[in-house]
């Protein structure tokens, strides 16, 4: 045998066997796996081949524990279970391995854990009725009985455990299957048990991990290197496993969907979407690990990742350096957007002095002029988003092309005159603000885009005299000329892309080159919170032919899930090009209580049922909670509240919380990207979610009361997907209509 490269990895789940382990076994397994790499053979770690099979070993991990290992060939080896000395050799029988037919991904199974933990869950037999006195007790039905064994194991399921699967008859007893059951079979079990049809479940769970090719179910070494096997794949994946307590698993072992997305070679942009907590970030980050490595040696910074705020950027780096310590983060530029349109800006400006204010500052600056000007006929949320997203957005020069400009998707069609009108006062506000020395992030990114935009014209210039000159060297460089101009990234990965403005999508396109794997984009248009709707083909990016989707939760339980799907239930969304999305198949195999749902009279009563609550909550660390109200001074009441009733909490400031110790308030939007293991919504009454006023606009202006109606909607359907475990929502007076499923359920 060769002795001098083996390749020791470790089965998805085997490492929550290991995670129960006492931490002396840990330790030992560590040192066993540098034992075991070094030679398989050494006396010490008695590798022994189990009942002549040909492929399950067990070796000695310490005097009481062994691992079992499947042997893939000659020198590669996969550790699939940790187990006492005494638990291994006894009805081997019970140990099945062997490559799924559909996915063609290695599977392992203990059935007598498999058994043991459904039996577990299973209520104790009532007692034994004497003859006489009890009617025959109905057998109650089995869970799978409307599907043939052939349909299962069709979908997916591990063939090995049809015969349990046959027997169960409560959900409490699926999901003590589900716990040591393959990834693939609990995803099958639990969406058939959630009601999916076969051939629902045959498209949406199934077909996504499916093996394209034909597979050999002899061939472990294949089988080994396919998405399907979620095992680690390098040293350090299986040291991590190994030595975490709580390690990051979203780290180690990606779900056969993510890893597909991450490792494809794509001829351009690129686009992954999917429900909250479905690892669209998870992704992201994987995939700039996956450019970096395939980028030659050097010490540039060749990736850009961006995402649409500070805090979240933060986040990024945070979890990028976890990924892959200081080595990645030196070749990878982490940027919020805005930031980086700011560095563009401020590049072509370098006295400039303005201050960049924010939109609830530019509303403010708005309703300023319009109180000066006496101005009444229009409001100042509708003229922000007319100078934005119009005349910024579309870059609109003059009065004449404005009279011209498409007002796609902006509500009510207005006349010539109230052109000329909104015109004359956009003009006034540009002046306001460079008169005050000031600037909006919107003008920031448009800027960017036109400076970026004009960059890579002047390097497409010199590409084609250099390609008619047959060479730099004969060009007359002038001063100033762009000969020694690059694109600034070969790669450009976005992460929450529903919430990018125009102006950001037009910068970013002209800082890559069009190549292969050029931009790589996540996000989920159902949580967009701005108003920045794109249609990216429009702006240089086509992701045509390159768009996929994630669908299993890895945050929120089955029952939030559900509840947050009833808040969004009814309204339509896009898919970033124009096109519609749906959040079809979107699932959990994560199970826990029901939403609670907690009406009060007054905001009064509210608070102090809310306190009420979170004081019964002394299990967990304050920090994992979170309360999450509609507006700025409802958060700060909320504080107040608490701080009564002697609770700590921190407010969530638009970089994040501002300070560790406490629960966590915030508004709405403060929440993205974030989560908790308890979340409390507070607040969810009508006239606060939606607003009165977007209401109102119903009467007033149909098309742009229907936008902020979808931006509340997705306000709320982010604060609910940011729980892990619980989540309660609270509301005063009426509740809000976005709730009415949920009451009605
Ligand atoms: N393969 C995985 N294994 C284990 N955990 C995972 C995996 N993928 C994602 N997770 C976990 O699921 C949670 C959600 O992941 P992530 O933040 O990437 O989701 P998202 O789709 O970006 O969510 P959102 O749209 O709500 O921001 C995180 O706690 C992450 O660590």
């Amino acid at each position: 045998m060769n002795t001098t490269s083996v390749t020791l990895r470790l089965l998805d789940k085997a490492d929550k066997e290991i995670l129960k382990l006492p931490r002396t076994v840990k330790g030992a397994l560590y040192d066993f796996q540098h034992k075991f790499k070094a030679n398989p053979q050494a006396t010490g770690l008695q590798l022994k081949q189990l009942k002549g099979d040909s492929r399950l070993w067990s070796a000695r991990v310490n005097d009481e524990y062994r691992a079992l290992l499947l042997r893939l060939a000659d020198s590669d080896w996969l550790i699939v279970s940790v187990k006492h000395r005494k638990e291994v050799y006894e009805n081997l029988d019970r140990l099945s391995y062997g490559i799924n037919q559909v996915t063609g991904g290695i599977e392992y199974v203990d059935l007598q854990v498999v058994e043991e933990s459904v039996l577990r869950r299973t209520a104790p037999a009532p007692p034994t009725p004497t003859p006489r006195a009890q009617p025959e007790l109905a057998q109650p039905e089995p869970l799978f009985a409307r599907f043939s064994d052939h349909q299962l194991t069709d979908l997916g399921v591990a063939e090995p455990l049809v015969p349990v699967i046959r027997t169960l008859t409560t959900e409490e007893q699926l999901l003590g299957l589900i716990e040591y059951a393959p990834q693939l079979t609990g995803e099958i079990l639990l969406s058939l048990f959630d009601g999916k049809s076969y051939e629902e479940v045959l498209e949406q769970v199934t077909a996504p991990v499916a093996a394209p090719e034909p597979v050999d179910t002899e061939d472990f070494q294949t089988a080994a290197e396919r998405p399907a096997t979620m095992v680690t794949t390098t040293d350090e994946a299986l040291r991590e496993a190994l030595e975490g307590e709580d390690f990051g698993r979203w780290k180690v072992f990606l779900h056969p969907t993510q890893s597909k997305l991450v490792e494809r070679d794509y001829s351009g942009p690129a686009r992954v979407g999917g429900g909250p907590g479905t690892g669209k970030t998870i992704v992201a980050l994987h995939r700039v690990k996956h450019l970096v490595e395939q980028l030659p040696q050097g010490r540039n910074k060749q990736v850009l990742l961006t995402t649409y705020n500070k805090n979240l950027a933060a986040d990024l780096r945070a979890r990028l350096l976890e990924l892959g310590g200081e080595q990645l983060l030196s070749r990878v530029d982490i940027s919020h957007v805005d930031q980086l349109a700011l560095r563009v800006v401020r590049g072509a400006e370098p006295g400039s002095t303005k201050q960049t204010i924010d939109d609830n500052q530019v509303l403010r600056e708005w309703r300023a002029m319009l109180d000066e000007l006496g101005e009444t006929t229009w409001d100042a949320e509708f003229l922000h988003d007319e100078w934005t997203q119009v005349i910024l957005g579309q870059a609109v020069a003059s009065r004449t092309d404005y009279f011209r400009a498409r007002r796609a998707g902006r509500g009510r069609n207005i006349t010539r005159s109230e052109r000329a009108e909104i015109w004359q006062l956009a003009e006034k506000f540009t002046q306001r603000l460079d008169r005050l020395g000031r600037q909006t992030w919107a003008q920031v990114a448009e800027r960017a885009a036109r400076l970026e935009m004009e960059r890579e014209r002047r390097m497409q210039i010199v590409e084609q005299q250099r390609a008619e000159h047959g060479g730099l060297d004969n060009i007359h460089l002038q001063d100033g000329s762009a000969g020694w101009l690059r694109h600034r990234y070969r790669h450009i990965v976005v992460d929450e892309a529903q919430d990018l403005r125009p102006g950001h999508w037009k910068m970013l396109r002209a800082m890559v080159a069009r190549d292969r794997n050029d931009i790589f984009l996540v996000g989920d248009t159902h949580q967009r919170i701005y108003n920045n709707q794109v249609t990216l083909g429009s702006l240089g990016i086509n992701i045509r032919g390159r768009s996929a989707k994630l669908t299993l939760s890895y945050r929120t339980t089955r029952q939030i899930l559900g509840s947050a799907l009833g808040v969004l239930s009814g309204e339509s969304f896009d898919d970033l090009d124009g096109n519609a999305e749906t959040l079809a198949g979107y699932r959990s195999v994560l199970s826990g209580a029901l939403p609670e749902l907690h009406p009060s009279a007054d905001w009064e009563a509210e608070r102090e049922a809310i306190t009420e609550l979170i004081s019964q909550w002394d299990d967990i660390p304050l920090e994992q909670i979170a309360i999450c109200v509609p507006t700025n001074a409802m958060a700060q009441q909320v504080a107040v509240s608490l701080a009564q009733s002697g609770i700590r909490a921190v407010e969530i400031g638009p970089d994040g919380p501002r300070g560790d110790d406490g629960v966590h308030i915030g508004t709405m939007f403060r929440f993205k990207g974030l989560e908790y293991q308890r979340m409390i919504i507070a607040g969810v009454s009508e006239g606060l979610v939606p607003r009165t006023e977007v209401i109102g606009m119903q009467r007033t202006d149909a098309l742009r009361y229907r936008r902020e109606l979808q931006r509340a909607r997705s306000l709320l359907f982010v604060a609910t997907t940011r729980s892990r475990d619980s989540l309660a929502i609270f509301w005063h007076g009426t509740p809000s209509r976005f709730l009415a499923p949920l009451l009605a359920s």
